[in-house]
């Protein structure tokens, strides 16, 4: 890895770092344009060192909880996930492409097939999108999400900052909070973004069908990208968690979906993980096979 050339910018072998094009708690993502086969990719760095203190001081990790969940050490999780994703092959999940990972470095880098469209939505906004375009962009993520739970995985953190547009076709993004789905499909573990986090993620008990928690987080997505904005809001997590467990569903005067539509919310957002519909439910719904 050579250091920032004269003219500022960072080269990382081939790869030419430029702008950030996204951020978030994992880190950050720039495009990268790669010299050997003039393409741009999208290298998402992180920091081995930040990973670790999120794992308790200096990677001192917290103590295991008994039952099935990802190793606790963010490091191992990422190790795990870039596991995962070289075993994933399907057109709307993204492309791993290559890892950098210098041993000696504290920056590790995953370079990724590059989705220029960027997000689906960018929430909140007064400007969501039509059921037409939501339904096209809702068959491709339930396919990623299928083929996800097929390969026994619960992503775990559904939302539309996670998927992405490349050709006017939506790719699963960050698989960083993914988890295997142990025995009957349970995991454990508080992960996720609080406003797309279903009910008995927060309720416990401490491990909960993941499949029926991501069909959860499908629904407020679904929700978000047609009135642009989430179900319910809070000032703390704990507020929050609170309307998530028992408020109910309402919609904005503004953007009031069709009773179809409405259905499959409702379905999708049964706060009961016994009775929310299931992926064969949804793929056989009124408003998606319209
Ligand atoms: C035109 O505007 C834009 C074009 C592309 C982007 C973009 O790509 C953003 C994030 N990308 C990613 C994030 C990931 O995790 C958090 C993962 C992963 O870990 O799976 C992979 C990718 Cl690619 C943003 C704006």
């Amino acid at each position: 890895v050579s250091l920032a050339q004269a003219s500022g910018y960072v080269q990382l072998n081939q790869y030419r770092l430029l702008e950030p094009i996204g951020q978030g708690s994992y880190g950050i993502v720039k495009l990268a344009y790669n010299e050997e086969d003039d393409t741009h990719y999208a290298m998402k760095i992180l920091s081995k060192r930040k990973l670790m203190r999120r794992a308790g001081l200096f990677g001192r990790t917290p103590p295991r909880r008994p039952g099935p969940g990802p190793p606790p050490d963010p490091l191992q999780r990422v190790y795990r996930e870039i596991a995962v994703l070289k075993k994933l092959d399907h057109a709307n999940v993204v492309k791993l492409v290559e890892v950098l990972d210098d041993p000696a470095e504290d920056q590790l880098y995953l370079v990724f097939q590059l989705l220029e469209g960027g997000p689906v939505i960018d929430i909140p906004t007064d400007n969501p999108l039509k059921e037409d375009l939501a339904r096209k962009y809702f068959r491709d993520t339930l396919l990623g999400v299928e083929y996800l739970h097929f390969q026994r995985i619960a992503h775990r953190d559904i939302k539309p900052a996670n998927l992405l547009l490349r050709e006017g076709g939506v790719q699963v993004a960050d698989l960083g909070a993914c988890g295997e789905l142990a025995g009957a499909g349970r995991v454990s573990g508080a992960v996720g973004t609080p406003a797309f986090r279903a009910p008995e993620t927060f309720a416990g008990p401490d491990n909960y069908d993941g499949q029926a928690a991501d069909i959860w987080s499908l629904g407020v997505t679904l929700y978000a990208m047609v009135t642009g904005r989430v179900p319910w809001v809070g000032t703390s997590v704990v507020e929050l968690q609170r309307k998530i467990l028992n408020d109910p569903l309402t919609y904005p005067a503004r953007y009031q979906p069709s009773k179809s539509l409405r259905h499959l919310l409702s379905r999708m957002l049964d706060k009961d993980p016994a009775k929310r519909a299931t992926m064969p439910e949804i793929k056989d719904d009124e408003w998606i096979t319209a």
